[in-house]
């Protein structure tokens, strides 16, 4: 029995967790819940379905929205008052961390963005295997995350991850030539740059294969993802960033690929469902029965392959650039990419836009000196080295990218894709 604490526990990672988990009750026991605070009903049912003893909200508010919801869901179960054991309830901004340090088997952090980091950390440092869906947290925190994972702790949640760690079971890492991440493409594989100028946040959030949340699921759109797990793959398995390519394959089912030195190419295929992955991270290193459907052999069925167009998409280019430089450079280009979803999503700015500012922004960290014209204030505009990076110097980063690209978004509130150059 592995005693498992979910962080994001409402989110589109931590539901299907659950649902891994209530479907394998005897090998696995929910002890704790970690949400923002955004949907408190959810949370509510979810603290009364697994009898999780310690929940954590981000929105401080919410403690008091969370007892009433518990109540009110219990007294529609006709539970009594008397039979409604209440949780502890933490809250605030450390909410999340202190529930990764809780005493478990497995911490799974599906919590979205640069707010995992912290609680990433506390994961490792709890000594707990850390199932890790939120990639930013160990892209900005590169080696601070590496580092502190003991060997075998750290555990990838994310498909393409899982594929690969799947596949380097196949061989030696001497025998690794080559790391090949898939990608499906998005909604917008095909068009080219001018054909994306006037897409909308829905046609953005039309993934063709996969239903995931807001933020991931826009970054598929711009491929940010991807890039995303450039550095991520590069992070988990040591292998060097120009020897990482991305292949689009429409059909998401061949996960990604590890090719060896004699030529030989392994693959991980299943049909897109994260229940798959997120079931072998909670059970690693071994497998569990019935988790997900296999691939079915006995229809006709074609996948394909077709290079990524970096003209249309740069995500990938620029977030390889970001990873060459290190330090602060890939914490500048998650956060700054964060707003500008945010932006997009609010109207402020076109999609096109999304990557010309975190360009921008990424700019003006690394240039040697900065860059004039910014009134932020400049604690975290300077790149910090990966030798001299702490954890304040990624979060300034952070919080110093966030307030130049919202700073951007302002000054371009153009939505056609044309976005004014002020730098
Ligand atoms: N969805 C997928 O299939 C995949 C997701 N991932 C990664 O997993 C992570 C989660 O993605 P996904 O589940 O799609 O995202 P969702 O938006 O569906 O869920 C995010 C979860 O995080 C919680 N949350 C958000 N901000 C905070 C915060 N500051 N503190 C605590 N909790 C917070 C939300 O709580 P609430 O809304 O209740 O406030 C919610 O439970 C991301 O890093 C993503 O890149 C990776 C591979 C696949
Ligand atoms: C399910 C998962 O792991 C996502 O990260 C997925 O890979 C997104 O699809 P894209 O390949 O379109 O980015
Ligand atoms: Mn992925």
């Amino acid at each position: 029995m592995r005693d498992v604490v979910i962080l994001g526990s409402t989110g589109s990672i931590g539901t299907q967790a659950l649902e891994v988990i209530s479907a394998q009750p005897e090998s696995f026991r929910v002890v704790g819940l970690a949400a923002g605070g955004g949907n408190i009903e959810l949370l509510a049912r979810q603290v009364l379905d697994t009898g999780a003893r310690l929940v954590a909200v981000t929105r401080a508010s919410a403690v008091q929205d969370l007892q009433l919801a518990l109540y009110a869901e219990a007294s529609k179960r006709g539970w009594s008052s008397g039979e409604v054991m209440l949780p502890r309830i933490v809250a605030g901004p450390d909410a999340a961390a202190q529930a990764a340090g809780h005493p478990c088997d497995v911490v799974l952090n599906g919590i979205t963005g640069s707010a995992g980091l912290e609680p990433t950390l506390a994961a490792l440092r709890s000594g707990a295997r850390l199932a890790l869906a939120n990639k930013e947290s160990l892209v900005i925190g590169g080696t601070l995350v590496t580092g502190a994972a003991a060997e075998g702790q750290l555990v990838a949640v994310d498909s393409e991850h899982s594929a690969l760690a799947q596949c380097l079971r196949g061989g030696t890492p001497t025998e690794v030539d080559r790391l090949i991440l898939t990608a499906s493409g998005g909604p917008f594989r095909g068009r080219s740059r001018a054909q994306m100028a006037a897409v909308t946040p829905a046609e953005a959030l039309a993934h063709p294969t996969w239903d995931m949340g807001r933020v991931i699921t826009t970054n598929s759109a711009t491929l940010v993802n991807k890039g995303l797990e450039l550095l991520e793959a590069y992070l988990l398995y040591g292998v060097e960033l120009d020897r990482i390519d991305v292949v689009v394959h429409p059909q998401s089912i061949v996960h990604s690929m590890v090719q060896f030195v004699d030529g030989s190419t392994l693959a991980q295929c299943s049909p897109p469902d994260m229940r798959l992955p997120i079931g072998l991270a909670l059970s690693w290193p071994d497998r569990m029965a019935g988790v997900a459907a296999p691939c079915d052999w006995s229809t006709a069925s074609s996948w394909t392959f077709e290079p990524l167009d970096n003209e249309a998409f740069p995500a990938v280019e620029l977030a390889r650039r970001s990873g060459r430089l290190g330090g602060t450079a890939p914490a500048v280009f998650n956060a700054a990419n964060e707003e500008c979803v945010d932006a997009f999503h609010a109207g402020r700015i076109s999609f096109l836009d999304i990557l010309d500012i975190v360009r921008s922004v990424l700019d003006e960290h690394c240039a040697p000196g900065g860059l004039a014209g910014a009134s932020v204030p400049d604690v975290g505009s300077r790149l910090v080295s990966s030798a001299d990076m702490d954890v304040p110097s990624v979060l300034a980063a952070d919080s110093w990218a966030r307030a130049r690209a919202r700073e951007l978004t302002v000054r371009n509130p153009g939505v056609d894709g044309q976005m004014e150059r002020t730098l």
